[in-house]
């Protein structure tokens, strides 16, 4: 049984931050794990090395679930991003090493394919709605059967999910939140016209998907909601903030649109309400972000039985070592929907060199033992940290609002 021998911390910046952990065993086999917290980078590195890491060296890494549940239970303090994106990152490192000492990718360790591929969308942002058009038929025209379309807003300066000519938002040029303003009035009267110019030009044989990022109140959402249904999105979500997560009956009550929810989850009790009253569709809850592969198949499990999907985060700010173990996931359960992909830049595909691909619409994880991700240590290197942030938003009058 190989034992873990050492555990460290890379910090990237190929573009974003990322931090990854790579635990080595005994028997020289290391396995890698994706610990970035976008935004709060710096926090889940010193949870790990100062907390972590000296608790798991001697362990056995064969035993993922105990070790799994002796980070989860021996914290005390359960739960919460920090706490779940570190345990997380052990917990697919474990995986990691479990398949390569297998000699299999993780998932025929999790069950084996339950289909030939994963499904994923990708982002189409404009600064207006042609330009978010032509840019769909761009990545349509490359095979991906589901496109998320956001467009700027006639009125308003760019923000996330919303650019305006000259103004794209980059997120890593930010070393303090960057500030916008924001009109919902203005952002309801715009979507459905994307939509409906969305059908227009691109008909009905691809997936079309909206981000509304958390900035709606219930009814205004119901409203979305109704007035996308003629364009049959594949689903909204972040309708609203999910914190008070019975708005969501009242969005239901009102719309049959579709609806995701739960990139910013990191437990099963976050999603539980959601799925039990099946106020959801498709459940966002990624690998990263929410305790592991071991965790996340709790979470997937839960939802089958209410026929909610998997639907997972997979912006560029989760590593490529997430992406892998998002496929080896999506790939095994019953249950998976669609998988996020929003492709890395060129400079971090080097740093993080993998066997996961694109082919007509679908990713597959590869059949490299384990994830089938490394790290170029040396090149990492030559990529610092940079402090980076979502922007906020305020309303009009100056009120703070949301990211
Ligand atoms: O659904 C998405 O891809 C966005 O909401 C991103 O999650 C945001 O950049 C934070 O990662
Ligand atoms: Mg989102």
């Amino acid at each position: 049984m190989p034992k873990i021998v050492s555990a460290r911390l890379i910090v990237t910046s190929p573009g974003r931050n990322f931090v990854t952990l790579k635990i080595q065993c005994d028997d020289g086999t290391t396995g890698l794990g994706d610990a970035t917290l976008n935004g709060r980078e710096m926090a889940v590195a010193s949870y790990l090395q100062d907390h972590v890491i000296p608790c798991l060296i001697g362990r056995e890494a064969h035993r993922i679930e105990d070790i799994w549940q002796y980070l989860y239970k021996g914290a005390y303090w359960r739960r919460g991003p920090v706490t779940m994106t570190a345990i997380a990152a052990v917990d697919m490192a474990l995986w990691d090493i479990k398949g390569k000492v297998a000699g299999l990718p993780v998932y025929q360790l999790l069950g084996g394919a339950a289909r030939e591929g994963c499904m994923v969308y990708c982002h189409a942002n404009g600064t207006s709605i042609e330009d978010t058009i032509a840019t769909a038929i761009r990545h349509r025209d490359e095979g991906y059967r589901a496109i998320r379309l956001q467009c700027g807003v006639p009125g308003l300066a760019s923000t996330y999910g919303v650019a305006k000519a000259g103004q794209r938002y980059e997120p890593a040029d930010a070393d303090l939140p960057s500030e916008s303003v924001w009109s919902t009035e203005k952002y309801l009267r715009v979507v459905p016209e994307l939509f409906a110019a969305a059908r227009e030009a691109l008909g009905w044989d691809v997936h079309l998907l909206h981000d509304v990022h958390h900035r709606l109140t219930p009814i205004e959402a119901a409203r979305l909601g109704k007035d996308l249904e003629p364009y049959r999105p594949f689903w909204i979500e972040d309708a609203t903030p999910a914190e008070d997560q019975e708005a969501f009956r009242l969005i239901r009550q009102h719309t049959t649109t579709p609806l995701a929810v739960g990139e910013i989850f990191n437990s099963i009790w976050d999603a539980k309400h959601l799925i039990e009253n099946r106020l959801i569709d498709y459940i966002r809850a990624t690998v990263v972000h929410a305790g592991g592969l071991t965790h996340l198949r709790q979470i997937a499990s839960l939802a089958d039985l209410y026929q909610v999907r998997t639907g997972c985060h997979g912006a560029t700010d989760l590593s490529p070592v997430t992406m892998a173990a998002a496929l080896h996931f999506g790939l095994s359960i019953p249950n998976f929907g669609i998988q996020e992909h929003m492709p890395h830049t060129d400079e971090t595909d080097a740093v993080f060199p993998h066997h996961y691909r694109f082919e007509d619409g679908m990713m597959h994880p590869g059949d490299a033992p384990g994830l089938g991700v490394e790290i170029d240590e040396a090149l990492a290197e030559t990529y610092p940290y940079k402090r980076a942030y979502l922007p906020v938003n305020r309303l009009e009058d100056g009120t703070l609002w949301s990211w």
